[in-house]
């Protein structure tokens, strides 16, 4: 087949550009990427070949090659790995498939400003192969994928366009030649031929790959002075230790090591967060290495989103995303496991099934839980970022995991009326408990601001009784699964009925409470007949201090953003009647008190009642029945004020 020239994808093109006018500081990476995919295709190769007996590939030797050439002022990168085909090449190479990163460049062009807030941004992605174009003006691809004859060749000096071309004669594998930019020792660019520079590096960032990386010995200026004519041409050099990290004690290996093999694993820049180590003995050996990251990927909420961490049978790459590892609400956690006693044919679906793997999945969620809590206590500040990146997912974990709820709870921080930056644990909450408060309060709304206004909070705000806001939606759903934190209940200030106060205080409101409820008894009744298609009841508040009505639901029933969630989702769920609650000591109620004792028929007063009601309803931030109808009625009492 001819060479045929091909354009790159837009993405694609602007990724390149950032590469080429360097975002990075640091260009050495450009070969731990490199690296990184060379050991990702040996893996995948390895895998094929113990599956596939009929794949006819040689993985007798398996191993990456370095190839300076300083004279030409080339770098060539060769794996024997899985290679890829014409099609993948045109595929992998010349678009981004990866969704994170697409996400990342929209956002980028959507700041508009192309260099600037790039910087703090970009850290957090790979961008893999381009990387190459840090430090070359041309770079060549050659390839063949195992399994195949016909290998493929792909070039560009990474402007607009590459060439593809079909050639008989490539090994299988793939392999990388740069043509490397002039030495700019300035602007960090080094020689990146030299042996010295090259050994250095692959220790800096590859040392834990767990395929030999090698570097042909050329010839030294060494060598020549010392005329070691008749030395034996020295055979290639290893770079890399080539030990698993995880296999290896913990005094043994420096942090900077495993935020080597995170970033290698999680294709993150930035170091993590938080390392943890895990070594089980005994009838299910084990060994795990995981890893808490820094910020969220941008597609953690995507439906899909790859979760679970890398699994090893005896230090040999099994597969990615294994998620029979991980629960779903712990996905952001990145790592290697690696077990003793598995077969290498192990499938996504045994594992599902596999009851020590069940066990294993119940020991690292417990062991994951267990690091954020101390790392509550020990470093404040990296639980601020913890939960602010991850908060929202592993609460979800509420839901699912019984088991475990206590302990998200006990890890968990919540925004709160107490404090207007800091939001607060469930311990500190209950510490700060007024005496006679019995439950944790908490409102959820679509917002901090939609809540501290809404009238369910009055009572609270005049007696400083403490209220969570809860404003994620998985907030909606968890609360309603009625748990409990050290023996206190979670209670909507929303729901139900309040009786805030000591004894004595509502000792005191009872015996008012009877006589206003004899005194408003008729209107109560009245309005619940009006008002029938939309509420249940309607009954005094002791919750308002400031507005005149406002809507609650009865403890137990489903708030309308559930309802909403749940239409979301596709279920449909019936649709209870809330309840209406009047503030007896606001002038309109008293006054609409007094209009009902005069003339219940009046067609004004039946239109203040649903007035009324409109309004609670607004005011909490929920929705009209009839929209329409209610401009109409407030327009004709606007009018007769103005
Ligand atoms: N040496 C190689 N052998 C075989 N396939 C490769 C090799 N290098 C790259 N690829 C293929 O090309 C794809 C794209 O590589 P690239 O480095 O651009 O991104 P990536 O490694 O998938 O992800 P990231 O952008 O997060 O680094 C890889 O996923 C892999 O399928």
């Amino acid at each position: 087949m001819a060479t045929e020239t091909f354009e790159f994808q837009v993405e694609a093109r602007q990724l390149l550009q950032m590469m080429i006018h360097s975002i990075y500081s640091n260009k050495d990476v450009f070969l731990r990427e490199l690296i990184s995919n060379s050991s990702d295709a040996l893996d995948k190769l390895r895998l094929e070949a113990l599956r596939d007996d009929a794949l006819g590939a040689d993985v007798s030797d398996l191993h990456i090659a370095l190839d300076a050439d300083p004279q030409a002022r080339t770098l060539t990168v060769r794996d024997n790995g899985v290679g890829m085909s014409r099609d993948e090449v045109v595929e992998l190479i010349g678009t981004i498939a990866n969704s994170g990163t697409a996400a990342f460049l929209r956002e980028l062009k959507e700041s508009g400003d192309a260099a600037a807030p790039a910087q703090g941004l970009i850290g957090q992605f790979g961008v893999g192969f381009y990387s190459s174009f840090m430090v070359a003006d041309e770079v060549t691809l050659l390839t063949r994928r195992a399994g195949e004859s016909q290998g493929t060749r792909w070039t560009s000096s990474g402007e607009g366009t590459y060439t593809v071309e079909t050639v008989d004669d490539a090994p299988q594998g793939t392999a990388i030649t740069l043509r490397l930019k002039p030495e700019d020792t300035e602007d960090r660019l080094h020689d990146y031929t030299s042996p010295w520079k090259l050994r250095e590096i692959v220790k800096r960032y590859s040392d834990f790959i767990t395929w030999p990386i090698r570097m042909a010995a050329a010839p030294t200026a060494e060598a020549d002075d010392a005329g070691a004519d008749d030395a034996e041409p020295a055979g290639p050099e290893t770079l890399n230790s080539m030990k698993a990290l995880w296999a290896r004690s913990r005094d043994e290996v420096g942090e900077d090591e495993y935020h080597e093999l995170y970033k290698h694993i999680s294709h993150d820049w930035t170091d993590p967060l938080e390392t943890i180590r895990l070594h089980a003995e005994g009838t299910f050996e084990y060994q795990a290495l995981l890893f808490i990251p820094a910020h969220a990927p941008q597609d953690l909420f995507v439906q899909g989103y790859k979760r679970g961490v890398q699994l090893y049978v005896k230090r040999v790459f099994i597969m990615d995303d294994c998620e029979a590892l991980m629960p779903s609400y712990l996905r952001f956690v990145k790592g290697v496991v690696d077990a003793q006693d598995l077969s290498l044919n192990v499938s996504r679906e045994i594992l599902q099934q596999d009851r020590q793997i069940q066990l294993m999945h119940r020991r690292l969620a417990k062991k994951v839980l267990s690091t954020v809590k101390d790392m509550r206590s020990a470093h404040p500040e990296r639980y601020a970022t913890f939960w602010r990146e991850f908060g929202r997912v592993l609460k979800e974990g509420l839901l699912g995991d019984t088991e475990n709820r206590d302990a998200i709870l006990g890890v968990s921080s919540f925004a709160t009326t107490h404090d207007k930056d800091q939001p607060t644990g469930l311990a500190q909450y209950v510490e700060r408990m007024k005496e006679g408060q019995e439950h944790i309060y908490y409102l959820t709304g679509e917002s901090r601001q939609a809540i501290e206004n809404s009238p369910h909070m009055e009572a609270f705000q005049a007696r400083g009784i403490e209220v969570l806001l809860l404003t994620d939606p998985v907030d909606e759903v968890w609360v309603d699964t009625a748990p409990q934190f050290d023996g206190r209940e979670f209670r909507s200030v929303a729901k139900g009925d309040v009786d805030l106060g000591s004894e004595e205080e509502k000792e005191q409101a009872g015996t008012e409470r009877e006589k206003q409820q004899e005194e408003y008894a008729g209107l109560l009744t009245w309005m619940a007949e009006r008002l029938t298609e939309h509420v249940k009841e309607v009954r005094l508040s002791s919750r308002l201090t400031v507005s005149p009505a406002c809507i609650v639901s009865d403890t137990y029933d489903v708030t309308p953003a559930l309802e909403n969630l749940y239409r979301a989702m596709g279920q449909e769920i019936p649709h209870p009647k809330r309840i209406l609650e009047l503030n007896p000591a606001h002038p309109l109620v008293t006054a609409l008190n007094r209009g009902h004792a005069a003339d219940p028929a009046a067609p004004e007063l039946a239109e203040s009642a649903e007035l009324l009601h409109s309004l609670a309803l607004l005011a909490e931030g929920g929705e009209l029945p009839d929209p329409a109808r209610f401009v109409k009625l407030m327009a004709t009492r606007l009018e007769r004020t103005v």
